[in-house]
């Protein structure tokens, strides 16, 4: 699959002004990017972003600033309508704080709903849920996988602002072994647990004990966001 910028502008926020830039794959499926103090680069240029970003603002930075970077992916029901059944809406908004806070970093908005299988899915998912059954368990009962998702959209997304190191805002082990594995070097997994409560503690115990994630046995404790 191929991906191509196809235009960018201004998005102001609550949290703060971004650029906004579009990408398109080869069917048409579109993704975001929203950043803050990395300007698009050539591909090929090998201009220290962060320094960009810190000398634009007359600063000397004494040692580069690695990009704070939160690859999120979409999730109707939690990024736009607050469910409290999952924890996205909280991240997005406390990721793309966060990001404005350090002035150089951004958002990867991938359009996977659903861990990829899609808004249909997810709620045939959540149906089964409904019914008491986990997260994962209902994905299984559809005949599909735990986790449809791909990454291969976020080395080209991040190569438009020269970004090639990153401080990666996750639990999730799989987005730091994919970007490793194809030459993104992650320095840090800036852990976020946020937006917990009593309609997603389950799930996201399921998400810990049963796919990997990378959540203290205790939710109340140690992993909020360290910027
Ligand atoms: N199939 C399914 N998808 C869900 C469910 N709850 C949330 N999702 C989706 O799970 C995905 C969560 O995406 P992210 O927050 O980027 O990733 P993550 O794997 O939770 O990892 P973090 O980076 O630690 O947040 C979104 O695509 C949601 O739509 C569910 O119960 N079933
Ligand atoms: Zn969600």
């Amino acid at each position: 699959m191929s991906y191509q910028f196809i235009t960018t502008a201004k998005l102001p926020t609550r949290h703060g002004e971004f650029d906004i830039h579009i990408f398109e794959n080869d069917d048409g499926q579109e993704h975001v990017m929203l950043t803050v103090g990395l300007p698009v680069v050539n591909q090929t240029d090998v201009v220290n972003q962060a320094d960009t970003a810190l000398n634009q603002q007359g600063a000397a930075p004494a040692e580069p600033l690695i990009p704070l970077i939160r690859i999120h992916s979409e999730c109707l029901t939690g990024d736009a309508f607050s469910s409290l059944k999952c924890d996205c809406g909280p991240q997005l908004n406390t990721a793309m704080q966060a990001i404005q806070e350090t002035g150089c970093g951004a958002i990867l908005y991938l359009r996977q709903e659903g861990r990829g299988i899609g808004l249909t899915n997810k709620i045939r998912a959540y149906a089964l849920q409904d019914q008491g059954h986990d997260t994962l368990d209902a994905n299984l009962m559809l005949g599909l996988p735990a986790d449809a998702r791909v990454y291969d959209m976020c080395g080209p997304m991040l190569a438009h602002v020269g970004v090639d190191s990153v401080r990666l805002i996750t639990n999730n082990p799989d987005k730091v072994a994919y970007l490793t594995q194809h030459g993104i070097d992650v320095v840090e997994r800036v852990p976020l647990l946020v937006g917990v409560n009593d309609m997603n503690a389950e799930y996201l115990a399921t998400k810990r004990d049963r796919m990997g994630h990378l959540l203290d046995k205790d939710f109340n404790t140690a992993l909020h966001l360290n910027k």
